[in-house]
């Protein structure tokens, strides 16, 4: 086939309600969406290889978890891999948020199939889907792929859906009952307020970090740290309440303060940490979540797309 293609990746995305059954899919596309997919996938892979990461799982333990290791989630990746092609071309479709919805819903469902129902990427799916679709759509509309450009194709188009989803009450989930004990609003009112923690604190810290001469690794870890300081993680409240919350923001504030990864003998610290939040069960997840997306944003602008 010349010029238009229809391979299995793009299968779900062309099935979804609203997007036209038989749209064809220029090579073009086909080849930025690929391209999207794969750099949404290596930077997944990038947040679970990254080492110290206080509480998560890694490839050197457990962290927190008994129920998940990096064994699990690397078929989770696996399994999540036709799902951000399919998101992209969604996004560079304009399709409406209940498409990008129902292929978020399909791709929990292949996760929880792949992981035999355990939660490994729940946030990931939404909150990388949602930046997928941003740039599949900023690119769509011509313009040059930067953060910023990328920020304002999402509040455009999906704005108005992210902030009623925020205010739709979801039945049961950790995140509701967290929002209603606590007050934090989580991963939805993230999305509904332009991702910040991606943009305005991620983002900027990771740049520094590299700007810095840092190098990937010590940038990433800098920038897990500003997440835990910045964020409302539903996950630490879940497991450890507003005390958890208050432990992982205090230890993460010390260890920027103390010059982050720029310092001597950061390793123990950040191990240090590590050690501690196992000790207390605490996992900041969606830190872990929005880490990932920030490597996303970063490959992307810096030209890998
Ligand atoms: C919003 C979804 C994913 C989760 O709702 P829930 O109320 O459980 O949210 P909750 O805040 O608890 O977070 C879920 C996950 O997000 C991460 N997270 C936690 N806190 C935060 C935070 N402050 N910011 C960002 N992510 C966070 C964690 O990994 C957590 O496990 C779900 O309700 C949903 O709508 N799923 C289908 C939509 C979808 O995936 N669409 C894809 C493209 S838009
Ligand atoms: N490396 C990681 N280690 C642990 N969690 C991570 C990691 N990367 C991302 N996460 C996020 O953390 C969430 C999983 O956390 P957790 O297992 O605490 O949630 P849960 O299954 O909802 O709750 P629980 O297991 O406490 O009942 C996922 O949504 C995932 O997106």
């Amino acid at each position: 086939m010349h010029g238009l293609i229809a391979p299995a990746d793009m299968a779900g995305a062309r099935a979804a309600p609203g997007l036209p059954a038989a749209a064809p899919v220029h090579e073009d596309e086909r080849g930025f969406c690929l391209r999207i997919g794969r750099l949404a996938l290596r930077s997944l892979y990038a947040e679970l290889t990254l080492y110290p990461k206080p509480g998560l799982v890694s490839l050197r333990d457990n962290g927190s978890h008994d129920d998940m290791s990096a064994e699990t989630f690397m078929r989770s990746i696996f399994a999540l891999r036709h799902y951000f092609v399919r998101i992209t071309l969604a996004g560079s479709r304009g399709a409406p948020f209940g498409v990008l919805a129902a292929l978020g819903i399909e791709a929990e469902r292949r996760m929880l199939a792949a992981t035999g129902g355990v939660n490994t990427h729940r946030g990931a799916i939404f909150g990388l889907g949602l930046l997928c679709a941003a740039i599949g759509n900023c690119r769509a509309q011509g313009e040059a792929l930067s953060a910023q450009a990328i920020r304002a194709a999402m509040v455009a188009r999906w704005g108005a859906a992210l902030a009623a989803h925020a205010r739709t009450p979801n039945t049961g989930s950790h995140g509701r009952r967290v929002a209603a004990r606590h007050g934090v609003g989580g991963a939805r009112h993230e999305a509904a307020r332009g991702l910040p923690a991606v943009f305005e604190v991620a983002l900027p810290a990771l740049r520094r970090a590299l700007a810095a001469g840092r190098g990937q690794r010590r940038a990433r870890v800098d920038t897990l740290f500003a997440l835990m300081a910045h964020i409302g993680d539903t996950n630490v409240y879940h497991r450890g309440g507003a005390a958890g919350a208050a432990t992982v923001s205090r230890h993460a504030r010390a260890f920027l303060a103390s010059g982050g990864t720029g310092a001597a003998g950061w390793e123990e610290r950040a191990e240090r940490c590590h050690r501690l939040f196992v000790a207390r069960r605490l996992s900041p997840g969606g830190a872990a979540d929005l880490l990932a997306a920030a490597c996303l944003v970063d490959a992307v602008t810096a030209g890998d797309a």
